[in-house]
């Protein structure tokens, strides 16, 4: 993974910083033991409770998790917006109590989808704008302000003011803003919430891009899974404010595991049987003629289940695979229980 630093974000909370040596090596994020509960008594909510983990310069971590499950709570801990009862957090290995200033200079965030962009600036001012509050000359960047309109489409609407804009094409000014600003680590909480299908596609392009050729490092909470799936390195999953599982998507949803739907009306008992013998087969529906089966299987599994199933002739009326997705996953980890996330 790389450790490289976005160019213009060089400097930002001072090159002569004494932190600077650790740069190369440090965690974009590191978390240690954070807790927040809101309230006391019986009505108190332990929103996040005992949180650790490190996110790696120029990964893109998704969090996940059902609502209530102490995500914005957690990212507003991290970014100071919530001031967490206990724990350490460090950015870009700078202490956050210990040098505030220096610690968010690297950070930039949009929560619950949206940010104060200024309505009466037309869209290419508001990036200017956050550029300049982010420490950033905006006549260094201008080209990549423009790049960046062109991607999320928002070239055509550069000079107008935000607010003639529709609430979707706000939340991509929005989006905009925070990747525009220069900061080495952002976090977007629900950055998909509200765009369409194809501005959530270029989102998740856009995101790709700026970490693999500028080491961006992003923290999204999303319940989008085909965003989480297309843009995340790695994903940790939260309930009841605590971590359930931390891990990559692909060790998530055991790629190395597929399961396939086979329909034949050759499927009888003796089949079915046999196949039992040397294959994990985990479902099995008769039908009038035949029967349809579940089987699970790594690569070499599904290569010798094929080639048994041509030496006996079985001829298939059906091949579909279901490999369950990350909401399956997330449901396994979490539990579908809308009532979770209340705290004890
Ligand atoms: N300011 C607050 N005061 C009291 N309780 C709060 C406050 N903010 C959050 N909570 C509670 O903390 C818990 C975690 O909420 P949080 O918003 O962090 O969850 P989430 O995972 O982001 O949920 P969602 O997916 O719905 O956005 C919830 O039980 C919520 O009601």
């Amino acid at each position: 993974m790389t450790t490289r630093h976005r160019e213009d974000a060089r400097g930002r909370g001072g090159s002569s910083s004494p932190h600077a040596e650790h740069d190369d090596v440090a965690p974009a994020v590191a978390v240690d033991g954070l807790y927040k509960r809101f309230g006391s008594g019986p009505d108190a909510v332990t929103a996040v409770d005992g949180v650790s983990f490190a996110v790696e310069q120029g990964s893109v971590v998704g969090l996940l998790g059902p609502n209530g499950a102490g995500k914005t709570t957690l990212i507003k801990s991290i970014i100071g917006t919530v001031l967490p009862d206990a724990g350490a957090v460090r950015i870009m290995g700078v202490d956050v109590r210990e040098a505030p200033r220096e610690a968010y200079a690297h950070v930039d965030a949009m929560l619950e989808g949206a940010r104060n962009d200024y309505w009466r600036l037309t869209v290419r001012e508001n990036l200017r704008y956050f550029a300049t509050v982010g420490g950033v000359d905006p006549d260094s960047v201008a080209t990549r302000h423009d790049r960046l309109l062109d991607r999320l489409d928002l070239a055509a609407k550069a000079d107008e003011p935000v607010r003639n804009l529709s609430r979707g094409m706000k939340q991509k000014v929005s989006l905009a803003s925070v990747l525009a600003g220069g900061a080495d680590v952002v976090f977007l909480d629900e950055p998909t919430l509200g765009l369409d299908v194809a501005s959530a596609r270029t989102f998740r392009a856009e995101i790709r891009r700026l970490a693999a050729e500028t080491g961006l490092t992003v923290v999204l909470s999303s319940h989008d899974m085909e965003v989480v799936e297309a843009v995340c390195d790695r994903v940790i999953v939260v309930a009841d404010g605590r971590i359930v599982a931390d891990d990559t998507v692909d060790a998530l949803l055991r790629a190395d595991e597929h399961t396939l739907r086979l329909t034949s009306p050759a499927f009888d008992a003796d089949v079915v049987t046999s196949l039992r013998e040397r294959f994990t087969v985990t479902d099995v529906e008769r039908l009038d003629r035949g029967a349809r089966i579940e089987v699970t299987a790594d690569t070499d599994g599904l290569y010798a289940l094929m080639d048994a199933l041509r030496r006996r002739d079985v001829p298939l009326t059906e091949v579909r695979s279901v490999d369950p997705g990350l909401d399956d996953v997330l449901l396994d980890l979490t539990g579908d229980d809308p009532g979770r996330g209340t705290g004890e």
